[in-house]
């Protein structure tokens, strides 16, 4: 069994900047990644066959990025090899962390090494846009400026951080948010690093908090907390989050949170931790 990580990502802010005309919507945005992930193990197949030992609940095997993400590799480079995946999941479904893209990430890196393809790292991240606009990044491995719909990336360096992440029991369609009459689609595009990572805002947090009042709630209880950098909505939601420059403050308004709201703390990565730079 080969098992590997599949962390979560923050959008540290979210600008849309226009829209392409199939109806994406083009941004600029920075990610962060996040020590806090699913695990996934690969057992290889001979018979061809790719099995998700674990399916997700509410998510049909097929439709499971995971499960697609194999397929596509296989179809894609017409490996006769199968593959069963065990997956444990733990980053929340439909949060904006970019869970499912990033367990497509870790799928396609692990398929590379275990069919033995060897397919560049580019060719990887070409295929990954297919599955979605949040898989590039976890391929690229490292936290990023990015801008197209999520696929024109830039390396960055942050700085050491910490955040208080809250999960609001609410699941947010992240097609839903991005087709709202409401949602502007206009922010003056900013240029390339470098930018304060500071001044951005997330032009769908206004969207997801008329919809959601449980996401409001939540931004409106970590925008009083002191001491953040940061205090936001990342990608689509419904997650929301505080940055910190160091762990003891993250810590102690994780102790804080009010006995309705859950939450976590995770520490902010360089690197994606399967990538060599990381260890
Ligand atoms: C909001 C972010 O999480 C920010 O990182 C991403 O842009 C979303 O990435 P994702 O979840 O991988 O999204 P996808 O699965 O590619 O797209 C879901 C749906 O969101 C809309 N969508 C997504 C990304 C984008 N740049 N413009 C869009 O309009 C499209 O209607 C699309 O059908
Ligand atoms: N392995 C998977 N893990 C999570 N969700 C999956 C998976 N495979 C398919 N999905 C489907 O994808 C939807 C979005 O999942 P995900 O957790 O990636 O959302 P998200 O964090 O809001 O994504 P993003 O930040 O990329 O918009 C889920 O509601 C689910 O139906």
């Amino acid at each position: 069994m080969l098992t590997l990580p599949a962390p979560a990502k923050l959008n540290l802010f979210l600008h849309v900047v226009g829209r392409r005309q199939d109806g994406y919507h083009l941004l600029q945005t920075v990610f962060r990644l996040l020590d806090f992930s699913d695990e996934l193990s690969f057992r290889l197949r001979d018979d061809g066959l790719i099995k998700l030992l674990t399916p997700v609940k509410g998510v049909p095997e097929n439709q499971d990025l995971c499960v697609r993400a194999a397929k596509l590799l296989k179809v894609s480079s017409g490996v006769k090899l199968g593959v069963d995946i065990v997956l444990k999941k733990k980053i929340p479904m439909g949060g904006g962390l970019g869970g499912g893209s990033s367990d497509a990430a870790t799928t396609l890196m692990a398929l590379n090494q275990l069919w033995n393809l060897n397919w560049k790292n580019e060719k990887l991240l070409k295929l990954g846009l297919q599955l979605g606009a949040d898989v590039p990044i976890f391929l690229f491995g490292q936290n990023a400026f990015a801008e197209g719909i999520g696929e024109k990336l830039t390396a960055v360096t942050l700085p050491a951080a910490w955040y208080l992440v809250l999960v609001p029991s609410v699941h947010v369609s992240t097609a839903e948010i991005f087709s709202n009459k409401e949602l502007t689609r206009n922010t003056i595009p900013i240029k390339i690093p470098p930018f304060s990572i500071w001044q951005g805002h997330n032009d769908l947090e206004p969207v997801v908090c008329g919809a959601y009042p449980e996401v409001s709630r939540s931004l409106e209880w970590l925008k009083k907390l002191e001491n953040t950098t940061i205090v936001t909505m990342s990608g689509s939601g419904a997650c929301v989050f505080a940055e910190f420059p160091s762990e003891s403050e993250a810590n102690a308004a994780y102790a804080s949170i009010p006995v309705e709201m859950k939450g976590f703390v995770a520490r902010g990565l360089d690197y994606h931790p399967m990538c060599k730079s990381a260890k």
